[in-house]
Parts: structure tokens; sequence; C-alpha cells
């Protein structure tokens, strides 16, 4: 591998703390502090995402130096590792300075096109910011963010990325979420890559600090960096800024909805500053449609971060980012203007893809109501999100409704109900009759539109506890499944949860701690 190549621009860019000895810190002025990895000495490497790493620039591994890198067990001398510090807004509240608490970067790597990659990894022990906690990631939530974060990535969504998965020959102590009582699991740690690690929270923690010299720093660097669609020259650049921040949350919480997946913890420091997916914790994929359902367990009863309320959530956040910017843009309007237009942005955009989802060549003003609709009945019947929408693609004027949606509800439905679905599938016939595109153009929207494997909860579940044993081959079978989302080349997973998972909630709470 091209370690050799990796670079670490933010030690030469920004402030920092090169001191030997990091202690814990409440820093003005320090964006990072240089941070030493753990150098495990029995670590094992399980996964290696060759095609990501040769796509980055940094190439097939070669020898045992390379193992040792991605193990994080040792480093060559060129690699200087560091943890940043941010802030944040969690669960609504200002929770002051947080950081890299167990995320340590190696620095940047180029590929041959000049696109930096940066690499960081998680879990490879405590740094200034881990407060009291160790440092460390469990197997259970290192392999919930290897495979969902690619799945997210072969599904077209930004998101941060895969390189490697390793067990790091350490026993790590946790709650087991189920019964409460502290357990050793193994440990592990992965290395992740991402355009920008940059979070909402680094920029918050800069401007609550009022240094806006280094605000200012940070975000010429982003925008020169990461949104060269903005003018670095033009004096709105700040407003513009934000725009694009708004514009690429907005998309990024669209796709989450084309999809079905709820994040679960949209803190302000899990809010990407690229519009990337980021903090893989107590993530889930719906089974069953459910506006309410939320992953997280500490978001009940309040349901925060529940799936139907991701857009409102996103704006509330962006709020926050205006707050921070706001010194730099210095015009309360202009803030105030874009903020107000996310609503309309964001269904416009919402509606767009919910068109595709059914295979409309457009959206028409009749559609907001046949959405709802659609929401409603999959809700009211307890219907897979994503098997509703295969049966509607293969759904035929001659197909018997009853035998056709059989194997997409989750619970029995009455007769009463069965007449709510033929009115709604009359309603669709109708509405698909105003497409100018063919049946055939429709159909070939959806399948590009609606996947056909979405990586459920009860299937990580599953490949977790058979990795626990040392076994490998459901996490090499998801796999090959996440890389070809839309096809279905295991008819096995593109059925419902089976019902010995009695609810979605059950089985993400019992895989998603850290
Ligand atoms: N085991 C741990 N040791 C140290 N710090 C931790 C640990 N677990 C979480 N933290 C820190 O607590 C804060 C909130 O945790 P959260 O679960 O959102 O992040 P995470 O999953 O660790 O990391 P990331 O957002 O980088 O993916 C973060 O600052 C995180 O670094």
């Amino acid at each position: 591998m091209n370690l050799d190549r990796i670079t670490q621009q933010y030690l030469e860019i920004f402030p920092g703390d090169f001191s030997e000895n990091p202690r814990q810190r409440q820093t003005p002025k320090i964006l990072f502090a240089t941070t030493d990895i753990v150098h495990f000495k029995n670590p094992e490497l399980i996964a290696f995402n060759e095609n990501l790493s040769e796509e980055i620039g940094l190439g097939k591994i070669e020898d045992d130096r390379d193992i040792a890198f991605l193990n994080a067990a040792s480093l060559p001398e060129n690699i200087r590792t560091y943890s940043t510090a941010y802030a944040g807004h969690q669960f609504g509240n200002w929770a002051g300075q947080l950081g890299d608490g167990r995320a340590i970067y190696a620095g940047e790597i180029q590929n041959k096109n000049a696109k930096k990659t940066e690499l960081q990894w998680k879990g490879a022990g405590a740094t200034p910011y881990s407060r009291n906690a160790d440092g460390r990631a469990v197997l259970r939530s290192s392999v919930r963010e290897y495979l969902m974060s690619e799945a997210m990535h072969h599904l077209g969504i930004p998101t941060t990325r895969a390189l490697s998965l390793s067990f790091t020959g350490e026993k790590v102590m946790r709650d087991k979420l189920y019964d409460g009582n502290p357990e050793y699991e193994k440990g592990a740690v992965m290395l992740r890559t991402a355009e920008s690690f940059l979070r909402f929270g680094h920029f918050e923690l800069i401007s609550a600090q009022k240094e806006i010299e280094t605000l200012q720093k940070l975000t010429d660097f982003t925008i020169e960096n990461y949104f060269p669609e903005i003018d670095s020259k033009s004096e709105h650049k700040y407003a513009d800024f934000f725009q694009k921040i708004s514009e690429r949350t907005a998309d990024l919480i669209v796709e989450w909805y084309r999809v079905g997946f709820v994040h679960g913890v949209m803190n302000t420091d899990n809010m990407s500053i690229l519009g990337l997916t980021i903090d893989y914790g107590p993530f889930s994929f719906l089974d069953e449609y459910d506006l309410n359902f939320t992953p997280n367990t500490t978001d009940l009863p309040g349901r925060r971060y529940a799936f139907g309320n991701q857009g409102k959530i996103a704006q509330w956040n962006l709020w926050q980012l205006a707050n921070a910017l706001f010194p730099l843009i210095k015009k309360e309007a202009i803030l105030e203007k874009i903020l107000n237009d996310f609503t309309k942005m964001f269904w416009e955009k919402h509606d767009i893809m919910m068109a595709k989802k059914f295979g409309f060549d457009q959206v028409l003003e009749s559609d907001g109501p046949f959405f709802t609709d659609a929401q409603k009945l999959m809700e009211d019947l307890k219907i897979d999100h994503t098997l509703f929408f295969h049966r509607l693609e293969s759904w035929t004027e001659n197909s018997n409704l009853k035998t056709h949606f059989e194997n997409v509800f989750y619970d029995q439905i009455t007769d009463d109900q069965f007449l709510i679905l033929e009115n709604f599938i009359k309603n669709y016939k109708e509405r698909l009759e105003k497409n100018k595109i063919s049946r055939e153009e429709s159909v070939a929207l959806m399948q590009k539109t609606n996947p056909k494997f979405i990586l459920r909860n009860y299937l990580l579940f599953e490949c977790i506890n058979e990795l626990e044993e040392g076994k490998k081959d459901l996490f090499n079978t998801i796999i090959l499944a996440l890389e070809n989302p839309y096809q279905e080349i295991y008819p096995e997973f593109s059925k419902k949860r089976p019902p010995i998972y009695n609810n979605q909630s059950g089985c993400s709470m019992l895989s998603c701690s850290s």
C-alpha cells in the first residue's frame, strides 16, 4: 500500500497541540491534538475493502507493514496521528465541547485524479476528547458500521466508508443492552474513510469559543476543498456555503427516506458538513413502515429522531449551524430565508423521489395526497416498506391482489383492510395512466429507485453472532448482497423480517450499542 503518500494537512493548516502527553482539555484555539494509537499486540484483520483502497490511491495490501497499519498495530514514520475537537447539540441541548473520543486520524491520501480522502480509525484508543470512556469499539458496533456504511454507499447514498475491520485481540467491557449487565466483548477497530469528516460540530465549537479568525480559516478551507461550485472570491461566499450545506443535507435526508433509513441519533456532532451519512450507531432500516419508529432506546419516549422526524430535525440542526456561521455571514435575514426555504426545498425533493419510487415520470399536484395515502396504507396495514415497492413494480392489471401482496404484511389483514389496499391500487392504476412514459419505462425507473436488498437489522444481528463464533460465511455473503442492492442475488434476503424477531425495535436494540 502507498502508506508513504499519506499526509496530514490539518497539522499544517490549523492550530493544534503537539505535546507528547496531551491532557484532557477544554481548549480554545486548539482544533486537534496529536494522539497516539494503542498499538494493538495481537490484532487480526478480518475484512479489507480492496476496491475502495484502490479507488482512493492506497492500493493493495503488499506486506505485514500494511496489515499492521490497518490493524492499528504499528505505523510508518510519516504518519502522525491526531484527533479533533468539536462541539454539538445532543437531543436538542448544547453539549459543549466534545471531540473524537474514539476516532483517530491517520491523515489523508490523494488518488491519481488528485482527489483527497481522509482516513480515520474508530476504536484505536482513548484521545484527549474521550472524557472518561475507553476509546475502544466492540465487534458488534464495528461490524454494524463496516457493513452499513458500505451498504449505503452501494445504494448510492453519500456516506463515510469502510476500508478495513480487525479484531484487536483485546476484550472490552460493555453493558449488554438487553439485560443491562456488563460483560466482556471482543474489541474491534475499523479504518474508515471520507472526503472529509468535518461535522457541523466543528464549526459550532470554534464559533462558541469566539475564535472568529479560525472559524473563517476553517470555512475558507472547506469551501476551497469541498465546494468547488462556490466562487471563493464572491462577497457572499459564506451565505452560498450555508445554502449549499442546506441543499446537500436535504438531498441526504430525502435519500434516507427513499430507502427507509433511520439514523437514530441526529445530533449536530453527527451531521456531516458535506452531507454524508456519518456515525453509524443505533441506525436501522425500516421493516414495517412506521413514521414513529426510532431504533434508539435513549430516544424513547420522545422519539425526537424517529423516521418521520428526520427532515424537521435536519432543519433544526441547520439552525444551529446558521448560528455558528453568523459571525461570518452577519445578515440574519439571509440565514433566515435559507432556513425557511428549507421546508419547501425538502418537500419538493422528497416528492420527486417519491414519484420515482412509484414509477411516475413527473410530480402532479394531486400526488401529495396520493403519497400521504400510500404512507397511511403502509403504516395502518403494517406493510414492509421495501417489499411493497417490489410488489408494485411487478403488479399488472391481471395480478390477483391477494396473492400478489400476501408476503408484505406483518399482521393478518382483515377484509376491510384488504378493501383499502384494493382501493389504493385502483388509484395507483389511474395515476399510472397519467404518465407520459410507457409501463416498461416506468418499471425501469422503479427498479433504479427501489432497492431489492436492504441490510435489515436481524441480518446484522445474525452476522455478528456468527462472527463472535469465528464464522465468516454470512458476513461474506452479505457483502456480495449489499454490493448489488438493486438486484435480487439472494432471494432469501429479499423477504420480510422472519417472525422469530417479533419487532424491529427488538433486533436493532440487541446489537446497536457502542
Ligand atoms: N468508547 C468510547 N470512548 C471514548 N469516547 C467515546 C466512546 N464512545 C463514544 N465516545 C464519544 O462520545 C461522543 C458521542 O458518541 P457517538 O456514539 O455519537 O460517536 P461515535 O459512534 O463514537 O463516533 P463517530 O461519531 O465518530 O462515528 C463522541 O464524541 C464519541 O467520540
